[in-house]
């Protein structure tokens, strides 16, 4: 089941319809995402939750078209605008949509920039495919490191990413991620290496350069205060599925899947009194190679029953709000 859409929600930047992917292990077959569906709308901001190991990397590679070569699509599509199913799509033209129409950011800026060229060099290369001169890539290039409020950006152009500091890397990955306005950003946990001052000022900025170029963004941070910050929808995963997904506002207000209600009381930011241990939700993950027949979450959750053993469909809980549970109205806010 994916989201109800009215009249008034825009077309979708992204759409994942019932993805699954799988990876080859000496163990077995490990079905890492099973029947993913949602969408980004343009111009909204979608944030993915879900503890280590719930496929929120699986999720982003089999978007780029980066999955491990012992993973495969092995059902599903992946739709980027109008276009038909990017999974279909050759390496080449997967490249292409890469540099274009898809950018992302992660958590360490240095990966998006290279050490021993320039940053003007750099923001230069990223424009190869347009017909501006020298001096106008240049000038573009300016304007988009005032935009991300890099100071004496004329001279920041002639210089090294090593006489950047930490914020200000990442923000150069971000302009340069917005260079070509994509339409879809990705960003993996980009404020995660920052302190609590740099990541509000990161997040702010995210959101304003969002909101000016119109991309969709996929968001993806264990820290629930950000998503509740910067997102307009978000998505809880579990076990490489969905298990709840609605507005931010419909999920914190009402959280109606056992799962995403037990990350809410481990919230450090939401937890009353001082705690010496941080809570974490007993359990562990199920064997992805062997997943459950019904409920993913059975084992941990504290109000399983026997019926939770059967196959288990979504449910709306209020429009545009899904939850993957039988039992969504004893899940207490
Ligand atoms: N190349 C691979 N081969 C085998 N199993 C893999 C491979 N890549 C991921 N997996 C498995 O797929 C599941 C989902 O992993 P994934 O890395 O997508 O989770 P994640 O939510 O991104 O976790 P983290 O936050 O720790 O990166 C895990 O069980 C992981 O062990």
């Amino acid at each position: 089941m994916t989201m109800t859409t009215d009249q008034n929600t825009p077309a979708p930047a992204l759409d994942i319809d019932a993805l699954s992917v799988s990876f080859a292990t000496d163990g077995g077959t490990l079905h890492a995402l099973k029947d993913v569906s949602f969408s980004v709308p343009k111009g909204r901001i979608t944030g993915i939750v879900g503890e280590s190991g719930c496929g929120k990397s699986t999720l982003i590679n089999a978007i780029l078209g980066l999955l491990a070569d012992n993973g495969e699509v092995t059902g599903g599509a992946i739709r980027l605008g109008e276009s038909a199913d990017i999974t279909k799509l050759t390496p080449r033209q997967m490249r292409d949509l890469r540099g274009l129409q898809i950018s992302t950011v992660f958590q360490d800026p240095m990966g998006a920039l290279n050490p021993v060229l320039s940053v003007g060099k750099q923001m230069r290369d990223i424009q190869y495919r347009s017909n501006l001169s020298k001096r106008e890539k240049d000038a573009r290039s300016v304007e988009m490191l005032r935009q991300v409020r890099i100071p004496d950006p004329e001279k920041r152009l002639t210089q090294y990413p090593h006489e950047f500091s930490g914020g200000m890397k990442q923000r150069v990955a971000i302009a340069m991620a917005l260079m070509m306005r994509p339409q879809l950003l990705i960003a993996d946990e980009p404020t995660t290496a920052l302190d609590a001052t740099l990541e509000v000022a990161t997040i702010e900025l995210l959101k304003e350069l969002q909101q000016e170029i119109g991309c969709a963004v996929l968001f993806i941070s264990h820290h629930l205060g950000v998503i509740a910050e910067l997102c307009d929808d978000m998505i809880v995963m579990y076990a490489g599925e969905v298990v709840e997904q609605g507005s931010v506002r419909q999920i914190f207000r009402n959280p109606s899947h056992p799962y995403t209600r037990a990350l809410l009381d481990c919230d450090p930011a939401r937890l009353h009194e001082r705690v010496k241990h941080l809570p974490t939700i007993p359990g562990t993950l199920p064997d992805l190679r062997n997943r459950p027949k019904g409920c993913v979450f059975q084992a941990r959750c504290a109000l399983a029953k026997p019926e939770c053993g059967q196959p288990v469909t979504s449910v709306e809980v209020t429009p545009g709000h899904i939850a993957r549970c039988i039992r969504t109205n004893e899940v207490t806010a």
